[in-house]
């Protein structure tokens, strides 16, 4: 086992503390990445039918030689694939690609609102689960709005809402919406990606009063306000540097003012859920 601390999700199944993203790794350095990451200690690993990468996520789990019950592989169910039937068939898909008997946690990527048929692919995650095909069942990208109509419709609140989660944007209102729901918040894009406010004096300064890196200190942050982030790296030094975020811990007000650095425009692209159509 890798050793890293779990959270127990609210249909009683675990998700370890941090995650390794793939987007948008692909071919040999998408099995090399998974395959480093999970030899790091990364169990959880997010892949999704839309990243066109799941047959390499599937093959450097074999390649791992880690037994399989100790990963916990999440993919995703794209817009395209709402209706019920496709959703079932997308599952079986993703199943076929990855190599698995099981997804551990399969996501409804995007809500898509406009083409309105989420509670359908939500139904059908509901219905696979019961198959055993889907271990837990989750979303993406949903706002309260979108969370309350799928719990409304079904009776089951999704585990999780994986959503663009940095400190420019640390979304302190659906983090609020989910620990009421009992949903565990899943940062995506956790380190700010390509706009990472490494320099940012209640980061940096951070960094150096602890001896550790501007990227821990945010996944620290990350960790303190209970969020599972999901970080890529294609580089092993970076991967290993993710998960070792364990050993020191931010003060109170040093956790405030990198939340503090959120602003209204701070989301990294025009991904509003309510508008943004992915499919
Ligand atoms: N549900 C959704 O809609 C979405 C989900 N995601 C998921 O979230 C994952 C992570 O998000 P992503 O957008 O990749 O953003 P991240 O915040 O994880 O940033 C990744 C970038 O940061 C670099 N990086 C990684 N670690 C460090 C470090 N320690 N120091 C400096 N730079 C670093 C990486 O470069 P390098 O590889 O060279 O190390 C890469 O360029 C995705 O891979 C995907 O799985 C992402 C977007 C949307
Ligand atoms: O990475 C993901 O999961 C996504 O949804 C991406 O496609 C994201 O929407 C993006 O990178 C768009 O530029």
């Amino acid at each position: 086992m890798s050793g890293l601390p779990v959270h127990t999700l609210n249909d009683g199944t675990t998700l370890p503390a941090i995650g390794f993203g793939t987007y948008p790794l692909k071919g040999e350095e998408c099995v090399t990445a998974v395959q480093s990451a999970i030899e790091a200690g990364y169990r959880l690993i997010d892949t999704a039918v839309n990243y066109g990468n799941e047959g390499e996520v599937g093959e450097a789990i074999r390649r791992s030689g880690v037994p399989r019950e100790e990963l916990v592989v999440t993919s995703k169910l794209p817009g395209r694939a709402h209706a019920y039937d496709d959703a079932v068939a997308s599952v079986r898909g993703s199943l076929d690609a990855l190599g698995l008997d099981r997804i551990d946690l399969h996501l409804i990527h995007w809500p898509n609102p406009r083409v309105g048929r989420y509670v359908d692919a939500y139904r059908a995650l509901v219905d696979l689960r019961a198959e055993g095909l889907v271990r837990t069942v989750g979303v993406s990208n949903f706002t309260e709005e979108h969370l309350l109509r799928v719990i409304d419709a079904t009776g089951v609140t999704p585990a999780v809402n994986q959503v663009e989660l940095h400190p420019y944007f640390p979304q302190v209102g659906m983090r609020a919406v989910h620990e009421r729901l009992g949903i565990r918040t899943e940062s995506w894009s956790p380190l700010g990606k390509r706009q990472a406010p490494f320099d940012e004096p209640p980061v940096a300064e951070a960094a150096e009063r602890h001896g550790v890196t501007p990227g821990q200190v945010i996944l620290r942050w990350q960790l303190q306000l209970g969020n599972v982030p999901v970080p890529k790296s294609a580089t092993p030094e970076r991967q290993r540097q993710n998960l070792d975020v364990l050993d020191f811990e931010l003060a109170d007000d040093e956790v405030a003012a990198i939340t503090a650095l959120g602003r209204p425009d701070g989301r990294l692209f025009d991904g509003d859920p309510d508008t943004h159509e992915e499919m």
